[in-house]
């Protein structure tokens, strides 16, 4: 074993001992972050090329800075996307929403999809579906202007200005341009419920900005508003999915009632088996 390893097996104890979740995987990350290497060359950092500076990261980390906070860019998809304050780190639940939408508009008859992201953060939704979904023209509304320039920058950087937009905005009121004729509406709102304020992790208390958690008391009222901005936007037969707080799964079908024209009403789960999301369509013109 070489001297990084040795130091990475320390840090990993220290992490532990801290009660981050991950410990090996962060302490391995930001060796490699620190180092310049992936994670499996880490082996081959020479020892007289240890950077003291990891444990200044080590040291941050266990102080419950989020790890993406640290290194700068968070993984989603197939996308490195930059992050630190003032946005929402982007999360693998969210990987399977995405999953699902880009399969839902591959499987439209649409050459072009209009695509609505509610609520940008770092356009780790947008840019997936744009890129993911060749001829998509993504349009994402963000209520916070730090978190809306995080998206821009992502949005430049991974080379999808062309088609995905970001737009400053209330996600209750956004675009009413593109009224009746949007193909799939997405969302990860806010949705943790302010009576679990003392039982979330500090990396998201803390470092996560407030408008991208809180939703009231039980967590659901932009949701509740979401119905309506669904129906607004989409066209017949256009679709959408809504990410949710895990014990939520039970509540949300019922904000989707099919005498408002909502059809096919389903929960998803997450990798851990836990409602995640739920989707749904627009009747279509003649049911
Ligand atoms: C849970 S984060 C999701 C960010 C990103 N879509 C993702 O999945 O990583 C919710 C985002 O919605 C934004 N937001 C909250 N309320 C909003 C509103 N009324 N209108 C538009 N955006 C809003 C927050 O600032 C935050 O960036």
């Amino acid at each position: 074993m070489n001297f990084l390893l040795d130091e990475v097996a320390r840090a990993t104890l220290r992490l532990a001992e801290a009660g981050i979740a991950s410990p090996r995987t962060d302490a391995e990350e930001l060796a490699a972050f620190v180092h310049g290497v992936r994670r499996g060359g880490l082996h081959s950092v020479a020892d007289s090329d240890f950077d003291a500076r990891y444990w200044e990261c080590v040291a941050r980390r266990e102080a419950r800075e989020p790890l993406q906070h640290i290194t700068g860019h968070a993984y989603f998809r197939y996308l490195e996307l930059r992050v630190g304050p003032g946005v929402f780190v982007p999360r693998p639940e969210t990987e399977i929403m995405v999953d699902w939408a880009i399969e839902t508009l591959r499987s439209m008859d649409v050459a072009d999809p209009l695509v609505v992201d509610l609520g940008a953060g770092s356009g780790a939704i947008a840019i997936s579906i744009a890129q993911e979904v060749p001829r998509s023209r993504v349009h994402t509304v963000e209520i916070e202007p730090e978190a809306l320039k995080w998206a821009e920058l992502n949005i430049r950087e991974t080379g999808h200005s062309d088609r995905v937009h970001a737009h400053a905005g209330d996600m209750r009121t956004a675009l009413p341009e593109l009224d009746g004729r949007v193909d799939l509406v997405i969302s990860n709102p806010p949705y943790v419920p302010t009576r679990d304020g003392e039982v979330i992790p500090p990396e998201v208390r803390d470092y996560d900005p407030s408008p991208s958690l809180w939703s009231g008391e039980d967590g659901l009222d932009m949701i509740r508003d979401l119905e309506k901005v669904g129906r607004r936007l989409l066209r017949p037969g256009g679709a959408m999915a809504v990410e949710h707080h895990d014990g939520q799964g039970i509540e949300i079908p019922w904000f989707f009632p099919e005498d408002r024209g909502w059809r096919d009403v389903l929960n998803r789960k997450d990798m851990a088996r836990r409602d995640r999301f739920v989707v749904m369509r627009r009747a279509d013109e003649d049911t």
